[in-house]
């Protein structure tokens, strides 16, 4: 059995994978898709032709893991596609935030990625794809969004020594990087919506698009729209302290 597997799935981003997914990797036997809501995720599969296996879950949780594992060691899949994207942040200082907040963000963003990758890594080979969805928030600190942009930088640190790791097993591993997407992201994240972001904001179908696109074509990194992309080039030439401190004036 040929599957993918996408977290994150019943909005946004991950949402929008499982539809893209569908049409390009028409021959997937299966597309497992985990979340929460699990209303959300039959609603999805009224609206697509792969077929899903729905799985909702709450990937803060330890049982969470032990019923993926027992469903990979059962059906053995090969899983072709893996998408990493469930995950919030919070807008805040890190004074402001709880301490459950803070440790969900952790949990979530780091430990339930990092536990996804390694379950289902035995079951990829050549030619499969991990796609791990991290952030523009991973390039530099962000004061208001610190725990969120740690945990994110997290992401893309891993990712980039895993793929080093898998790279002789014929894995390839894209971390993609958004800046801010239209999604249900910044509903859950309170705060408000800088004038600079709310200018970037990209749609979930062409930031999907171009990562599909760049883990089919074995690329690194995948950073959607030319914002972004300036956003990353001048993050590795410009000293922090001084991106630091343009950020606060303008975001
Ligand atoms: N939107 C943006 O501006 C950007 C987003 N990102 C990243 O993209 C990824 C997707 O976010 P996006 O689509 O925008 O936001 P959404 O809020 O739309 O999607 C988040 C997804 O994560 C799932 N999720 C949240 N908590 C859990 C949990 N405990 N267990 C299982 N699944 C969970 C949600 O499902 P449910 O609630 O049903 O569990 C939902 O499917 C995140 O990692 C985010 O950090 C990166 C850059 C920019
Ligand atoms: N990239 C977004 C979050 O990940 C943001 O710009 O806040």
């Amino acid at each position: 059995m040929q599957i993918a597997i996408v977290t994150g799935a019943s909005s946004g981003i991950g949402k929008e994978f499982v539809r893209q997914l569908s049409y390009c990797y028409p021959w997937l036997d299966e597309i497992w898709v985990i979340a929460r809501r699990e209303e959300n995720l039959k609603q999805l599969q009224k609206r697509i032709d792969a077929k899903l296996r729905i799985l909702p879950l709450d990937l803060r949780k330890d049982s969470s893991f032990f019923t993926i594992q027992k469903l990979l060691k059962t059906e053995k899949p090969h899983v072709k596609v893996l998408v990493n994207a469930a995950g919030f942040g919070k807008i805040g200082k890190v004074s402001e935030c709880t301490t459950n907040t803070i440790q969900g963000m952790i949990t979530l963003n780091c430990t339930a990625l990092t536990k996804m990758t390694t379950l289902c890594l035995p079951y990829c080979g050549k030619r499969s794809h991990v796609i791990q969805i991290a952030s523009a928030a991973a390039f530099v600190p962000q004061p208001g969004l610190a725990v969120y942009a740690a945990t994110k930088s997290y992401v893309l640190s891993l990712s980039r020594a895993l793929r080093r790791e898998v790279k002789q097993e014929g894995i390839t591993v894209t971390t993609v990087c958004p800046g801010p997407v239209d999604t249900e992201f910044f509903q859950k994240a309170g705060g408000s919506l800088s004038f600079a972001k709310k200018v970037c904001m990209a749609k979930a179908d062409q930031v999907v698009h171009k990562a599909i696109l760049d883990a089919a074509g074995g690329k690194e990194l995948s950073v959607y729209g030319i914002p972004m992309n300036a956003v990353y080039v001048l993050c590795r030439i410009i000293p922090h302290r001084v991106l630091l401190a343009v950020m606060n004036l303008i975001l």
